[in-house]
């Protein structure tokens, strides 16, 4: 399959090295230095099959062109391309209409292979145009590779109204996701209602939700309006969905399908639009084999799944993460921000993070209050984490660490285990990416360099990609 491909980005490299790449692909290849440049070339001949742009330009930017492109050429599928991944960016493209979003640096692969997808099928449907979202909202912060593609994805899917499910361990930032979703999308001067299942007696869950008349039960003494009437022409975010009874799954998933429900105790029948996202850190497809949850409401929910990496999974977004909540400590202490010195971060790149980034904060803000100077040291971490001085590892000589990996490898076998180098290998490979990560405060070039890896490889290794 040949396509007309058309590049605009200001930077040179980026439009000769994506340009080879497409023609080596077989596509002919018009590359473009500005918006400007393409409006004109628009004038004289049809639209490409293909596009990409870059944001951040000189003169109308890649977005200001998505615009009128989509007034000149609404059926063209526009790539945007950015070095700036976060969830305005993202949303801000497929608000646009953007087809696709290319977070810079990105595989030549990945471009030649997102030209095929991309004219192999039906072209994107045309979003519907929403609001400005609402400004200040607290975001998300992290650049490791699963949070880009979280991000695309959040930016994709507030533009749709389906449900979503959120999964993943304890403050990992599921609250924070289904927020993003609400203020990027076109409900966003709606409300965002959240409730917490777990956090409610089972018994007024129900009236919670879906509120009560005066009178409805012992104790009702008004009209109580519940939850989904909050929310509605908004979101509702349901925490620890796992947590339901059973008997108000039955309802929730009712009221889900018909749109309209009563108070508890009430005769008036409800209407409400609202969009649900539910979170969990359970195993709901295991509940549902238990018969501890619904199936059907499962499916129901589950129309979409986000998936949050726990902390350790992530951990070269420690370092900005920790910036960040230090100088939010520090800006309400009234403070200058406490910084962590090398040896303080490697600290944070051994710990596990049981309690995910709700942890870093909470750590992040005993250390801004209890760290006697402005720089903060591998001992006040240890000292903020409980953690003993001398721990059992730093007792051994580390020179060993081959007779730690033969015990290991002993105590598997013993237990039955397999694929024993795999697994050894990537726990090798993690554990020094970590300390090179760690050791140059999570600058991802200069650790390569150190380890002797390309910085592609070390990338490929940090997303988890088995293909070497
Ligand atoms: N990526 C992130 N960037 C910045 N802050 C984050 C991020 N993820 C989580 N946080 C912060 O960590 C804390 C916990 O996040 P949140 O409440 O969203 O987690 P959760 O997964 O909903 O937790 P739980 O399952 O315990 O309800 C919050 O204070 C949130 O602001």
């Amino acid at each position: 399959m040949s396509a007309r491909v058309w590049i605009v980005d200001d930077d040179r490299s980026v439009r000769f090295v994506l340009a080879a790449a497409l023609r080596q692909a077989g596509h002919v290849v018009d590359a473009f230095d500005r918006a400007a440049a393409v409006l004109d070339a628009l004038d004289a001949q049809p639209p490409p099959d293909l596009l990409f742009t870059d944001v951040r330009m000189p003169g109308d930017d890649g977005l200001a062109l998505l615009d009128k492109l989509k007034a000149r050429a609404p059926q063209l599928p526009v790539i945007v391309m950015s070095a700036y991944t976060d969830v305005a960016s993202t949303a801000g493209a497929f608000r646009g209409g953007a087809h696709e979003f290319l977070s810079k640096p990105f595989d030549l692969d990945d471009a030649v292979a997102l030209v095929t997808r991309t004219l192999g099928r039906d072209p994107a449907p045309t979003a519907d145009v929403a609001p400005t979202p609402a400004p200040d909202a607290p975001g998300l912060v992290g650049d490791a590779p699963a949070m880009r593609t979280l991000y695309r994805a959040i930016g994709r899917l507030a533009q749709a109204p389906l449900s979503v499910l959120i999964t993943g361990e304890t403050g990992t930032g599921k609250e924070l996701v289904a927020r993003a979703l609400h203020r990027e999308s076109p409900r966003a001067r709606r409300p965002f209602v959240a409730l917490n299942t777990a956090a409610i007696p089972a018994e007024l869950l129900e009236s919670e939700l879906f509120g009560h008349e005066a009178g409805a039960f012992t104790g009702a003494t008004r009209r109580h309006v519940g939850r989904f009437e909050q929310a509605d022409g908004g979101t509702l975010f349901l925490d620890e969905i796992g947590d339901m009874p059973l008997a108000l799954q039955t309802r929730l998933l009712r009221v889900l399908a018909e749109g309209e429900f009563f108070r508890v105790g009430g005769r008036e029948l409800i209407r409400v639009d609202v969009r649900v996202v539910a979170a969990t850190h359970q195993d709901l497809e295991a509940l549902a084999a238990d018969g501890r949850f619904r199936a059907d409401l499962l499916h129901r929910l589950d129309v979409v799944r986000l998936r949050l990496p726990p902390l350790r999974e992530r951990r070269e977004d420690l370092g900005i993460l920790a910036e960040r909540f230090l100088a939010a400590a520090a800006a309400k202490f009234d403070a200058p921000p406490k910084r962590l010195s090398g040896d303080a971060l490697a600290r944070l790149h051994a710990h596990d993070w049981p309690g995910n980034v709700r942890e870093l904060e909470n750590l992040c803000w005993r250390l801004a209050a209890l760290a006697p100077t402005e720089r903060i040291d591998a001992d006040d971490v240890d000292e903020a984490l409980g953690v003993r001085a001398a721990s059992a590892a730093s007792q051994a000589d580390p020179e060993r660490w081959d007779d730690a990996l033969g015990t290991w490898a002993t105590a598997q076998l013993e237990r039955g285990q397999s694929q024993l180098h795999a697994r050894a290998l990537e726990r090798f490979e993690r554990a020094l990416i970590d300390a090179a990560l760690a050791y140059t405060g999570g600058r991802r070039t200069e650790a390569a360099a150190r380890l002797g890896l390309g910085r592609n490889t070390m990338g490929r290794k940090l997303r988890g990609d088995r293909a070497r």
